[in-house]
C-alpha cells in the first residue's frame, strides 16, 4: 500500500474582492504519496496555484482558507498544517516543504550573490553550524544542480546569470534543507524549450537522490507525461479526476479530461488555449450550479445542472467527479 505523506481534505479558499467573493477552490481533497511525483493540471485560473499555496497557509489577503485540513505525516507524526500558527508553519515551509515558483527572477534577491542566498536558507533554519559552513554547503549545492564553474558562480549576482541558471539556483535553494516535499509551480514555463528539458531532467535526478516527494503544477501535458506518477485534473476550483498517469492518459473518464487530452495533438505541445473544448472557464464569483463543467460538457444531463458530483472511485485508485459514472 502506498503511504500518504499529505492528506488534503475539503480545502476551500475564497477571495473577498470588491466585485464579490471569488470561490477559487472548493472542497478540494486528495492524497499525495511518499516519494511520488503528483501533478496538478488544468487550464489557467482553475486553482492549481491557490491549492498548492494553501497547503502551507501561503494565502494572502483578500484570500482566506475557509475550510479544510492538510494532514502532513512528518517524522514526528501527523500534523494538520492549517492549524499551525504563523511561526510554526514558517518553520515547516522552506524546511520540510519547499516551493519553486515559475519566475526565477522573482525568487532571487537582486541585492545578494547566489552563494549568500543559498547559505541564508540554511542559516535561518539552523541546518548549518554557521555562515562559513553555509557557504561550503552552498558550493556543494551549486555542483549538485550542475552549475558550471561553481567556485566562481557562487559569487555571481542573479543578473549575471541566465534564466536557466537562475532556476537551477532556485531549485538548489529549495533543496538546501533536504525537504520532504518539493512544490514546483510551473518551474519551467518561463524558460526556453531546451532549458526546460534540462531543468526537468535535473528535478528527476534530484528527486531520486534525495527521495523527495514532488507536487508539480503545470498546464503542459507533455511535462506531465514525462514527470508524473499520478495526476489530479482540476476544473474551475474543483478536482475533476485523479488517477495514475497511465489511467489518466489511457482511460480518461471525465469529459473535461478527455477534452484536455484531445486538445494536445502532440504531447510535447504546450496547452495555452483549449480549442477542443468550446466555451470558457466560468467566473468563480458565480460558478455554474451542479457540476461546474456542465455548460461546456457534451454529455450534460439534467442532474448535472442540479447536483454537485462527488469524487468517487471508479476503478482501483482512479477517482472521478462526474454523474456519468
Ligand atoms: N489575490 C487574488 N484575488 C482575487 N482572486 C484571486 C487571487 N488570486 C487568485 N485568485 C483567483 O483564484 C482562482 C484560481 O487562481 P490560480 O492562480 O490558483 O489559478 P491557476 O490554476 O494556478 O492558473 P494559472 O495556470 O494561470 O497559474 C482564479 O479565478 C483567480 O482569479
Ligand atoms: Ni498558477
Amino acid at each position: 500500500m502506498p503511504e500518504p505523506i499529505l492528506e488534503v481534505r475539503d480545502l476551500t479558499v475564497h477571495f473577498y474582492t470588491y466585485a464579490g467573493v471569488v470561490k477559487a477552490i472548493e472542497s478540494v481533497s486528495f492524497d499525495v504519496y511518499k516519494g511520488e511525483t503528483f501533478a496538478l493540471v488544468g487550464e489557467t485560473g482553475c486553482g492549481k496555484s491557490v491549492t498548492s499555496r494553501a497547503l502551507t497557509q501561503l494565502i494572502e489577503s483578500p484570500g482566506r482558507i475557509v475550510k479544510g485540513s492538510v494532514i502532513y505525516h512528518s517524522d514526528n507524526g501527523p500534523i494538520d498544517l492549517l492549524k499551525l500558527n504563523e511561526e510554526e508553519i514558517r518553520e515547516i515551509r522552506g524546511k520540510d516543504i519547499a516551493y519553486i515558483f515559475q519566475d526565477p527572477h522573482a525568487s532571487l534577491d537582486p541585492l545578494y550573490n547566489v552563494g549568500y542566498q543559498i547559505a541564508e536558507a540554511m542559516v535561518v533554519h539552523n541546518t548549518v553550524k554557521d555562515w562559513k559552513d553555509g557557504f561550503k554547503k552552498a558550493l556543494d549545492i551549486l555542483k549538485r544542480v550542475l552549475i558550471p564553474d561553481p567556485e566562481s558562480r557562487i559569487k555571481n549576482y542573479p543578473h549575471e546569470m541566465s534564466g536557466g541558471m537562475k532556476q537551477r539556483v532556485v531549485i538548489g535553494t529549495g533543496l538546501t534543507n533536504n525537504p520532504k516535499i518539493l512544490i514546483a509551480d510551473e518551474p519551467t514555463t518561463a524558460l526556453d524549450v531546451t532549458v526546460q528539458a534540462q531543468i526537468l531532467e535535473l528535478m528527476n535526478k534530484l528527486k531520486r537522490e534525495y527521495n523527495t516527494t514532488v507536487i508539480l503544477i503545470t498546464h503542459n501535458m507533455g511535462v506531465v507525461a514525462e514527470m508524473a506518477d499520478r495526476i489530479a485534473v482540476m476544473y474551475a476550483g474543483k478536482i475533476a479526476e485523479i488517477g495514475t498517469a497511465k489511467q489518466i492518459f489511457k482511460n480518461p473518464l471525465h469529459p473535461y479530461t478527455q477534452g484536455l487530452l484531445r486538445a494536445v495533438p502532440n504531447p510535447m505541445t504546450k496547452i495555452e488555449r483549449l480549442e477542443a473544448i468550446p466555451g470558457t472557464v466560468p467566473n468563480l464569483i458565480k460558478p455554474p450550479g451542479g457540476c461546474r463543467f456542465h455548460p461546456r460538457c457534451p454529455f450534460a444531463k439534467e442532474i448535472c445542472k442540479q447536483k454537485v458530483p462527488e469524487l468517487k472511485e471508479v476503478e482501483d485508485g482512479h477517482f472521478v467527479a462526474c454523474h456519468l459514472y
